[in-house]
């Protein structure tokens, strides 16, 4: 892979990002390498300057180890004598100049796009379901679990971000076409726009799940207008739109569709009950047929001529319960039928889908039903937790949840209310604090609940609320474990620590009992 000056040159000028450029010889000179990183710089390599944290001394260490040029939003003395494209807007110069780079590689991948507070890595997970079977192996995804470039166990790792920054994005995209890869499911974080690591990217299917406010705060979006903004971009840029009729602000986000997409080209779907407006149609409808505890059961209907036209109606189940899920699979099942899947792979792929952290389940002789969630905010609780009321015919619902430090301060509210509203037992304790301190966090959670309706004791030590919790359970009880997922570490003051999981814990507590 390779970049001349030139080109360099004529991106950033077409995109009216070049304020400035010193040239230090041959328009024709080539980059062979690119980083934001100093530490990773390599001989005659495209170098950015970027970032809140970024110093100057590691321009000089990009220049040290073989940099040959700098992007930046000001010069700098530190890179005499290298070529400098000085540029509007940081962000938006690697986003272009890394999908330049890496010659373009979602030109070569059929790219499914989900956006929403909640449900973006189920519904992407569903589709990868299916789409293993449909291109054999051979569907990327980018979840904020796992990155998957190919087929092989070493083409797939944990991930950082949700979505990744522009240049490792554009990277891996790279790599999974090298490896073979046509098709990339992706989810599409509001911060992902925020911070322009997707700018100028168009997906070929783009989907709008929901949104309630959360990510507000410091080092996230100031307000929810801002949340709902970034979050209608992924709908802009999407060549078909597929958006949750359901969803709060709907006439916006549909709005947002229009304003790039032919309604002819946009899709919405709803369970068979939503009331939609008039002036409205909805392509699909899902209807919830009979679950047990371990399976869900739905009908998929595809209504209006356009919808029919992509054939996959039909009876499903799922083996992840939760009637948001079927909503998920619902996505997941229009996407996948954009990508060519047809009815039977569909049912089948999508069928024995679980997802770590998602619904897991845990029977403890003597003791309640344990669930280890993501729901992490109050609309994903209240989704959970009123589902496990349902399903279990109202049953005493004890939940470990905490709040996380330093984001989404949004959420203590939320937890409060959701507690007071469904649980009789809550154990509050600790969840990534990184810089505040977790007692501070469960004191404010604890304040905004109503301790008529639920009985609150802060055990601080994840470990210890999760044995609490169990041990105190009688069968009948439901225990909710929240919040974490699969994660396996807790991020204190900057440091990822390690944490063997909440399901790990609840099994060893299980094994003790
Ligand atoms: C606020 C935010 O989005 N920050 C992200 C951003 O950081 P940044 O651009 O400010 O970079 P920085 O960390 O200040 O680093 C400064 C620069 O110095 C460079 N450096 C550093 C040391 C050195 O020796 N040499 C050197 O060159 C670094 O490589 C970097 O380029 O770019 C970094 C990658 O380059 C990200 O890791 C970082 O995400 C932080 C860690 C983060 O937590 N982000 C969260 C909020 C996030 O993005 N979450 C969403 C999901 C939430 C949602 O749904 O909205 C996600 O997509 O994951
Ligand atoms: N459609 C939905 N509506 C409401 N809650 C949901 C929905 N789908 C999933 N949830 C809840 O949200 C949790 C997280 O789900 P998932 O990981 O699929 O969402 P996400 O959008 O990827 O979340 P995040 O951005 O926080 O990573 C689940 O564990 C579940 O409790």
């Amino acid at each position: 892979m390779s970049l001349s000056l030139y080109a360099c040159m004529l991106i950033l000028k077409e995109h009216h990002l070049l304020k400035s450029s010193a040239i230090q010889g041959d328009l024709d000179a080539k980059m062979v390498d690119i980083t934001y990183d100093s530490r990773k710089v390599k001989k005659d390599a495209l170098f950015f300057c970027k970032g809140d944290n970024f110093r100057p001394i590691y321009l000089t260490m990009a220049k040290d180890n073989g940099a040959i040029t700098y992007v930046a939003e000001q010069p700098y003395p530190e890179g005499k004598g290298m070529n400098a494209f000085i540029v509007t807007n940081i962000q938006k110069a690697m986003a272009l100049l890394s999908a330049a780079y890496f010659d373009y590689p979602q030109d070569d991948l059929f790219v499914i796009a989900y956006t929403g507070t909640k449900g973006k890595t189920t519904s992407a997970y569903f589709t990868k379901g299916i789409l293993d079977i449909t291109t054999n192996k051979q569907t990327a995804l980018f979840s904020t679990i796992d990155r998957i470039l190919g087929p092989k166990p070493e083409q797939r790792f944990k991930s950082d971000l949700t979505t990744p920054e522009s240049l490792d994005l554009f990277h891996d995209m790279r790599a999974a076409v090298d490896n073979g890869m046509t098709h990339l499911i992706m989810e599409v974080s509001s911060q992902a726009y925020l911070r322009n690591r997707v700018f100028g990217l168009t997906y070929d299917v783009g989907f709008f799940l929901n949104i309630t406010p959360d990510h507000i705060g410091p080092n996230e979006h100031p307000d929810f207008d801002n949340y709902l903004h970034c979050k209608l971009q992924l709908l802009v840029n999407s060549r078909k739109c597929v958006i949750n009729a359901e969803t709060d602000h709907f006439d916006e986000v549909y709005a947002a569709a229009k304003t790039t997409t032919n309604p002819d080209s946009i899709y919405l779907y709803a369970g068979a009950d939503f009331q939609a407006p008039q002036d409205i149609d909805i392509d699909f409808r899902f209807e919830s047929k009979e679950a047990d505890l371990a399976t869900s059961r739905f009908n998929f209907t595809p209504v209006t001529p356009k919808a029919q036209a992509l054939g996959v109606g039909g009876a499903y189940q799922l083996s992840l319960i939760g009637d948001f899920n079927e909503s998920n699979a619902t996505a997941a099942i229009i996407a996948a039928a954009f990508a060519g899947a047809d009815t039977e792979e569909t049912q089948k792929g999508i069928a024995n889908v679980r997802i770590p952290g998602r619904m897991e389940s845990l029977k403890v002789p003597g003791h309640g039903q344990v669930y280890v969630d993501y729901a992490h905010n109050y609309a994903s609780m209240k989704a959970l937790l009123s589902f496990l009321k349902k399903e279990y015919n109202d049953p005493k619902l004890i939940v470990v949840v905490g709040s996380p430090g330093d984001k989404g301060v949004s959420r203590r509210p939320g937890f409060a209310k959701v507690l007071t509203e469904y649980a009789q037992q809550a154990f509050l304790t600790t969840d990534d604090p990184g810089f505040e301190n977790p007692q501070d966090i469960a004191t404010q959670i604890d304040q905004a609940i109503d301790h008529n309706k639920v009985n609150v004791e802060i055990v601080l030590d994840r470990k210890a609320a999760i044995k609490a919790a169990i041990t105190m359970s009688q069968p009948g009880d439901i225990v909710v474990l929240a919040g974490k997922g699969a994660d396996p570490y807790q991020k204190v003051r900057g440091v990822d620590t390690p944490y063997p999981t909440d399901l790990a814990v609840a099994k060893q507590v299980v094994a003790e009992l």
